[in-house]
């Protein structure tokens, strides 16, 4: 692990609103920009087409909108998106243009991975922008049929870090519970958040990833912790599963499998490395998200740590630990594997953890 104790980080938070075809993704951003107590906003709206219908539809339109249209941004247009946000620090550094943060509005099909992974491997853009988080839109009304027929929805769904469920007003209070365990079981460490045809508590959006040198020991907790009602006897093992038994699984949920692990003392990292490695060697292509906050021998501050497929965050430490322990915590989210598979990637850290210190 790279020892990164720089504890400013003066890069833009880049917000990533994602969620699929129609599920209310303009609707909120419409609401974010006429929030006036908000902060400044830069928008940038990728539209696969030729009609860049959802820039007109966006009320607040002005300079600090901008329009990519020439193709969808996960699969052909990633350098566009380096040189869109290089184009707008410029202007912001000529006082053209102000903005505290940036929120890029995917197309309903895009898969988020791709995105993340720019911000990650783009040299300009990891240098100067950091994804403050993913929000994912979710229809209320439509959402749980389209998870069963488009596996794309799904995997903005298992990579959010704020679902916001829209549209709830379309549907009985029942279902909408009953769709709420369902996105649970996708995804356990997402907040859900309704929204009333886009109006939210607009700070929610903000501020989601743990991986902010100025982030709280508590933040970085949330960020890890499942918000599904847990049983009390479950996990006594330290690590679990973390589908809801009760959630209904469709074809596509099966595809999406995720598990968490708590290990009470800090790991060798040798073994944290090896384990990463390997499961990045086996499975990179199928994980969604991997996150923690991570406790090494011989270190006293835990680090935050992030990845999508192979790509990981230089790790930031959290250098105002306030944490009683040094609890590890780990999560996995993968497509094409199952919790059990990727419980035991975890069981061998453990297995490490357990070996050394008998
Ligand atoms: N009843 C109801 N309608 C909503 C709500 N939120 C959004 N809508 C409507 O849903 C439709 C689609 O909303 P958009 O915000 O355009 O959805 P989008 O995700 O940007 O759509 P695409 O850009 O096509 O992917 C619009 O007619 C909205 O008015 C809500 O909370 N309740």
């Amino acid at each position: 692990m790279t020892d990164n104790m720089d504890a400013t980080d003066t890069r833009f938070p880049v917000t990533l609103l994602t969620g699929f075809l129609g599920a209310g993704k303009t609707t909120l951003l419409n609401a974010i920009l006429t929030n006036a107590t908000g902060p400044r906003i830069a928008v940038i709206v990728n539209e696969f087409g030729e009609a860049g219908l959802d820039h007109d539809l966006i009320e607040a339109v002005d300079e600090d909108i901008v329009l990519m249209q020439s193709g969808c941004l996960c699969c052909s247009i990633r350098g566009d998106l380096s040189r869109t946000l290089q184009d707008l620090a410029a202007r912001r550094q000529e006082d053209r243009l102000t903005f505290d943060r940036v929120v890029i509005e995917t197309t309903g099909l895009a898969d988020p991975a791709p995105i993340l992974q720019t911000f990650l491997l783009d040299t300009y853009l990891a240098k100067n922008f950091r994804i403050d988080g993913v929000v994912t839109v979710v229809d209320a009304a439509t959402g749980p049929d389209t998870l069963n027929r488009q596996f794309e929805a799904v995997s903005q769904v298992a990579m959010a870090d704020l679902l916001v469920l829209s549209k709830t007003d379309l549907v009985s209070k029942s279902a909408s519970s009953a769709f709420k365990i369902r996105l649970r079981s996708l995804n356990p460490t997402a907040d859900i958040l309704r929204a009333d045809r886009g109006v939210v508590p607009i700070t929610a959006l903000w501020d989601l990833s743990g991986m902010r040198h100025q982030g709280t020991s508590d933040h970085a907790i949330a960020w890890l912790t499942p918000t599904a009602p847990r049983d009390p006897l479950e996990n006594l093992s330290g690590f679990a599963p973390s589908a809801t038994p009760s959630a209904p699984v469709s074809q596509h949920d099966a595809r999406i499998g995720s598990a968490s692990i708590v290990l009470h003392d800090p790991i060798p990292a040798d073994d944290f490395d090896r384990w990463l490695d390997t499961l990045i060697m086996l499975r990179g292509p199928d994980i969604l998200r991997v996150k923690g906050i991570v406790h090494l021998i011989g270190i006293e501050t835990p680090f935050v740590f992030h990845g999508v497929q192979h790509l990981f965050d230089p790790p930031v430490p959290l250098n105002d630990w306030q944490g009683k322990n040094r609890q590890s915590r780990i999560v996995v989210i993968a497509r094409d594997m199952t919790s059990a598979e990727l419980v035991f990637s975890l069981d061998m850290l453990r297995a490490h953890q357990t070996a050394k210190t008998a």
